[in-house]
């Protein structure tokens, strides 16, 4: 099956020869061909170019897309959309004036999120979580990493990993699994934080090994959840199963997680809205991707990564969701570019490089997705008739795509 796109207004993000990432200046660029075409053969992007030069090219299926802006599809590079129930209980507490952290020191939180979890099947999770999915995959999201942590549990740890795997079979979007295990400590273990510890290290990542369901590690390296020393012993366990680390560091504190994410290779480190000098010394030295969450600072109310300083000081910047049911409600993409643009002051340009190529690099993907080149998979976003791709930021909280193909089939 071949679909051949034709009179697309703006191709964007196409690039010949794609890097792994983009950092500092270089993410200002994003290349275009104006009146073009793009044809997939399978699920492949095998060709492009401009309409002048189509010469009699044809398709098992042509789609007219004059007026419309065809991309990549969004990569979001981090999730915890399989959870099961909702908190806007603690959204209205919030409102009347407790703090993120007064809930959670109530039981509320990813704590009370967990509860909800142990008790829900392992069906109904899958149940209410693909219908999350299906609608952020209509909102231009074609490759997501999803985590564990509202478990706690082995069984309910598992029964979020194996949710997670039946998920990647079962749907055409690329998928990785994110073990979070140490996200918070559960009540049972309130004061032996190493009994939990040894728990995650010594039953869970065993298990969750043997059956092949998480491709990294994580841990919420933060004041009052997890110290710079359990999430080392959380990394170097991972180390162990080869699960390379995705950290959770920096969203209320500046506790150094940034530093040692990056000594040991991380991959990404997410979330930023506190950052150091020391932490952009150590990012500078490092292949370790920053992630930031805008969706997060805005439902919280708290700073906004600062991505100015980050992408000024030659920096690569991804963007993600952080899509989960305490702290982002929220899975859509075209809203985190948006918010990256207004409150964040990244152009366009830096924010659809941040929310493709740099995304897909925070999932190790970024030689198959992320941008317009042949060879790479078919996952393409076609906007309705807009003026131009900053458009697509400028008119936040209106959805502006129409088609989404996802491994060069479209998705309905
Ligand atoms: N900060 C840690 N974990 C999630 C939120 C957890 C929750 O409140 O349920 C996050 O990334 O924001
Ligand atoms: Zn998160």
């Amino acid at each position: 099956m071949s679909i051949l796109i034709t009179n697309i207004k703006s191709l964007v993000q196409v690039r010949e020869n794609c890097p792994p990432f983009l950092a500092g200046k270089d993410m200002k660029t994003l290349p275009i061909i104006e009146n073009a075409y793009v044809l997939v053969d399978n699920d492949t992007i095998v060709d492009y170019g401009k309409m002048d030069d189509i010469n009699g090219l044809t398709a098992d299926q042509i789609i007219d897309a004059t007026g419309r802006i065809v991309l990549p599809t969004w990569c979001d590079s981090h999730t915890h959309i399989v959870y099961a129930g909702n908190r806007e209980q603690e959204f209205v507490d919030r409102i009347n004036g407790l703090s993120y952290e007064e809930i959670a020191n109530r039981g509320g939180g990813i704590l009370n999120s967990a509860k909800t979890l142990q008790n829900t099947s392992e069906e109904d999770l899958y149940n209410q979580s693909i219908n999350r999915l299906k609608s952020v995959i209509k909102l231009g999201t074609g490759a997501i990493e999803i985590k564990s942590g509202y478990g706690l549990t082995t069984d309910a740890e598992l029964k979020m990993l194996r949710v997670i795997k039946k998920i990647k079979q079962d749907f055409p979007v690329k998928v990785k699994a994110t073990f979070l295990g140490a996200h918070a400590l559960p009540l049972e273990f309130k004061d032996n934080k190493q009994g939990y510890l040894d728990l995650i290290i010594n039953e869970m990542l065993p298990k969750i090994a043997k059956e092949n369901l998480a491709d990294y590690i994580d841990v919420f390296c933060e004041k009052g959840y997890f110290d710079l020393e359990d999430t080392l012993k959380i990394i170097n366990a991972g180390k162990q199963y080869h699960l390379p680390a995705k950290i959770h560091v920096n969203q209320f504190n500046a506790i150094g997680g940034v530093a040692l994410s990056t000594k040991h290779n991380a991959v990404s480190v997410d979330h930023l809205e506190v950052i150091t000098e020391e932490d952009i010394t150590a990012l500078k030295n490092s292949q370790t991707m920053p992630v930031a969450l805008p969706s997060c600072s805005y439902f919280l109310s708290i700073p906004y990564t600062p991505a100015r300083q980050l992408i000024d000081a030659g920096l690569p910047l991804a963007l993600a969701t952080d899509y989960n049911p305490g702290s982002t409600p929220s899975g859509n993409m075209n809203f985190v570019i948006s918010t990256a643009c207004i409150k964040m002051k990244m152009t366009p340009e830096e924010a659809i490089n941040a929310a493709t190529i740099n995304g897909a690099f925070a999932m190790g993907i970024s030689n198959e997705y992320g941008s317009i080149t042949k060879g790479k998979k078919a996952n393409l976003i076609i906007t309705k008739a807009i003026p131009s791709y900053n458009y697509l930021p400028y008119s936040f909280g209106e959805n502006n795509i129409e088609t989404v193909i996802i491994n060069g089939k479209i998705f309905a």
